[in-house]
Order: C-alpha cells, then structure tokens, then sequence
C-alpha cells in the first residue's frame, strides 16, 4: 500500500454506514427526522471514517519517505504524542500519550513520521496493548535500529462512562526491542526521560 493523503470520505461507505446510523438511532428510541438528528447519520459515518483512516495508511512507507542515512548511535525520544483510539470491544474512545524512542543504525527517520505512526495505528479499532506493538514493529522494519521502546498512557472511556466506571485509572503499555531489552540501563534512562513511573 502506498503512503498517501486520503480522502476519508468514500462515497458509498459513506452511505452504508448512514443506513447502519440510522438504525442505530431508530433503535436507541429517537426520531431520524427530528431538525437536530437529520444530518446526524452523515455526520457520524463521517467521523467513523476519519477515526478509522489509519486501514488505508501504510506506516512503514511513512517512515520510509523520510529516512536519511546518518552515523549516529544516540537515543532518539518524542514523548507525549498525544493519540486518539477507539476501543474495538465498545466503540468507545480511549486517549492519552505515546512515547517512543529509539537507537539509530545508520538511518533516522523525521521526526513528525513517529507520531504519524501513531495516527496510523491510533486511528482503527484498537486494543492498546496491540496499538503499542505495531508501533514498534513498524520502527523496527523501517529502520532496523539497535533498539526501540514505545509507551503509551491512555484512558478508557469504556471503563469511565459505562461498565466499571472509574474515572481515574490510567493504562500503561510498552514494548521494548534490542537495546531497551538487553540493557536495564537504556531502558532505565528512557523511562526517566519521559517521566514514567514505570522507572
Ligand atoms: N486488554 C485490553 N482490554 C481492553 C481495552 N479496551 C477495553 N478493554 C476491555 O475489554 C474487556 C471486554 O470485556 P467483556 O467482559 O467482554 O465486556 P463487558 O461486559 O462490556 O465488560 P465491562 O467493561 O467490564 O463491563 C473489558 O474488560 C474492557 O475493559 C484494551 O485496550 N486492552
Ligand atoms: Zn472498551
């Protein structure tokens, strides 16, 4: 798949999920016509293609349309890349921060590639241990480094509007490859790096 700017809204997804909207607002006790709800179907079929985007993005060519080759061996950390998900049991968002960083080989990627690969991911249905790995690999293929870690926080709406309710707990996921695995010391001055009480 190539990297390329989509237009989200394709036309007949666009009307299939409006049919879908409706009935889900029918069956939800509401009125399709009432002047507030009318262009609600459209509206929402919308929003779900923009949040689910990330199937026509190719994550690995993202971070391969801006590589450079470059001989250096420091860590490389973009904390607090803010993500936007939604929960594939409930269809509920969940949000919060990614972290990532990683050991160059011999290639660097640009810098806005890493959280775009983060909307990438973000931006399906998701599990956010899932969403975490993904991110890794896809650093892993693109530059082959000698290490990568991705952490991400995030909140739940559905465990904050509905089912358990808790409004404060926070998700913490991470995945670490090469370097950050082998050596406690690296992973240790990444986590004290982006503030997580991980460390
Ligand atoms: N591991 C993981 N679980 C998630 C994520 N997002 C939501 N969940 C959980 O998915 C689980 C689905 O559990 P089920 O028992 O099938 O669904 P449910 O009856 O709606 O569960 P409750 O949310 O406890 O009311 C819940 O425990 C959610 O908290 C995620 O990103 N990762
Ligand atoms: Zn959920």
């Amino acid at each position: 798949m190539a990297y390329h700017k989509k237009e989200y809204y394709d036309q007949d997804v666009t009307e299939g999920m409006m049919d879908a909207y409706r009935r889900i607002i029918e069956l939800a006790g509401e009125d399709t016509g009432r002047e507030g709800l009318v262009k609600t179907p459209e509206r929402a079929a919308k929003a779900m293609q923009f949040n689910t985007q990330g199937y026509t993005l190719d994550a690995v060519a993202i971070l391969n349309s801006a590589r450079f080759r470059e001989d250096v061996s420091e860590m490389v950390i973009v904390k607090d890349i803010e993500l936007y998900s939604m929960c594939e049991h409930h269809l509920h968002p969940f949000y919060g921060k990614a972290h990532i960083a990683y050991i160059p080989n011999g290639y660097i990627t640009g810098l806005s590639k890493l959280a775009r690969v983060v909307d990438v991911f973000a931006r399906r249905l998701q599990v956010q241990e899932r969403l975490t790995t993904q991110v890794l690999d896809a650093l892993r293929e693109s530059l082959n480094p000698l290490g990568v870690a991705v952490v991400i926080e995030a909140k739940h709406l559905c465990m904050m509007m509905r089912g358990v309710q808790k409004q404060n707990s926070v998700t913490t996921t991470s995945a670490f490859y090469g370097e950050f695995l082998d050596n406690h010391v690296t992973r240790n001055e990444f986590l004290k790096l982006i503030g997580s009480s991980l460390s």
